[in-house]
């Protein structure tokens, strides 16, 4: 089969350019918290699509040079696809390596080019600095698929795994060939061959994946922020009903005690009208800050709305139950809670526990009455904890 190098050669600038201007428009309509990423890529897309227009134009342009300034466009586009990638996932970037790779690579495809005219040094010098671009990215990938299994990000690391494994096979033909070069392009070695193919397909894949995970994050993005509560970022009251509903499934399964505390701020419409609501939102921001220290990693806490919140505790009995609820009442009474309007405020909050009296007892029930404890605890007279 013939293949037509430099036809094929500016599709691909063609096509990276337009996936380029295609990402950077998406990178609009996105979820902000991915857009400097996005564009990043798109960026690299646009460069890559330049660098491979030059490559096209070997024939006609001054043949060192344009094969300088496109590889090393080449893998600076790289070098981008690795940092898009690291701050996607959240992970370090290795910038010193990636830069210090993409320098050194330049410098030895001028020095190989332009003064030496040595075609296998530069294809070997540049197979093995980019490898080492590919392989960050690569471990970014590795990183990110340890903590998910997403099937994006697996599809990404094997496109770059074949990149990999591509360039460590043009490295060892660079090795062992002395006449190792593209001048006689239509009948170059199947080698050379089949790893063009795949370097050739592997931008426009790469681009494909990142934006699928993108996507992706996106939409646990989403999910996430849906599940809680705008002002004091735990739980909503969605969320805390459905993480207790899998509490009450649990006990029902394995056994052992499980408890719900109802817990509402005393005279919150005091805080409101005494200091504004921008002061009461601070308050309630901040109680939630004291009591989400207090409570155990696998406790439920969430609030239910206004100022009231709720803690499920699994194997917890009523005396547990009572006594966290305790230590969290006297910690709030105790507490001057300063605003930036300046000035300190104490408020208190009443509190009412309810034990699950048996393994088939709804979410419903075990909720009223703790929500009957809660307003005994109010009729008694606030800032106490009353335990059906
Ligand atoms: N700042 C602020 N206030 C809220 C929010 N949600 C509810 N509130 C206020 O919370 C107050 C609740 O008042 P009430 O239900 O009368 O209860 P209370 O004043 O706390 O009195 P008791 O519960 O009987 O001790 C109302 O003034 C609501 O406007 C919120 O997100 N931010």
């Amino acid at each position: 089969m013939q293949i037509d190098l430099i036809a094929s050669l500016f599709s691909l600038a063609v096509l990276l350019i337009l996936m380029g201007l295609w990402m950077l428009a998406a990178s609009f309509t996105r979820d902000e918290a991915h857009r400097q990423q996005m564009r990043l890529w798109a960026l690299a897309n646009l460069v890559m699509g330049i660098a491979y227009g030059l490559f096209s134009s070997r024939l006609t342009l001054p043949l060192g040079w344009t094969l300088v300034v496109a590889n090393f466009l080449l893998a600076l586009a790289y070098g981008a696809y690795a940092v898009a990638l690291a701050s996607l996932f959240g992970q370090r970037h290795y910038l010193l390596i990636k830069i210090l790779s993409i320098s050194l690579g330049t410098f030895a495809l001028y020095y190989f080019e332009i003064i030496r005219s040595d075609d296998s040094y530069r294809i070997l010098l540049l197979a093995g600095l980019t490898l080492v671009v590919w392989t960050l990215a690569l471990l970014h990938c590795i990183g990110a698929w340890r903590q998910q299994h997403s099937p994006h990000v697996i599809f990404m690391t094997l496109t770059l795994a074949s990149l990999i494994l591509v360039s460590l096979t043009r490295l060892l033909a660079a090795w062992y060939s002395s006449d190792f070069g593209y001048q006689t392009l239509p009948d170059f070695s199947a080698i050379i061959k089949t790893t063009t193919f795949v370097l050739i397909l592997a931008p426009p894949l790469l681009t494909v994946g990142f934006f699928m995970i993108c996507a992706d994050y996106t939409q646990q993005r989403f999910k996430t922020l849906a599940n809680l509560d705008s002002l004091t970022g735990i739980n909503n009251r969605r969320a805390t009903l459905a993480l207790a509903e899998q509490a009450l499934a649990n006990q029902h399964r394995h056994g052992g005690d499980l408890c719900c505390v109802m817990m509402d701020i005393d005279h919150f419409k005091n805080v409101n009208d005494n200091h504004g609501h921008a002061v009461g939102d601070e308050v309630l921001k901040k109680l939630t800050a004291l009591m989400q220290g207090r409570i155990r990693r696998g406790d439920i806490f969430g609030r239910l709305g206004g100022e009231e919140f709720a803690l499920f505790l699994p194997n917890a009995d009523e005396a547990q139950a009572a006594k966290l609820a305790d230590t969290l009442r006297q910690a709030i009474a105790d507490t001057h809670i300063t605003t930036t309007k300046g000035g300190a405020l104490q408020v208190t909050v009443s509190f009412g526990v309810a034990q699950r009296r048996h393994r088939d007892e709804p979410l419903s029930q075990l909720l009223s009455r703790a929500d009957s404890a809660l307003y005994e605890a109010k009729h008694q007279g606030r800032n106490r904890v009353v335990v059906m």
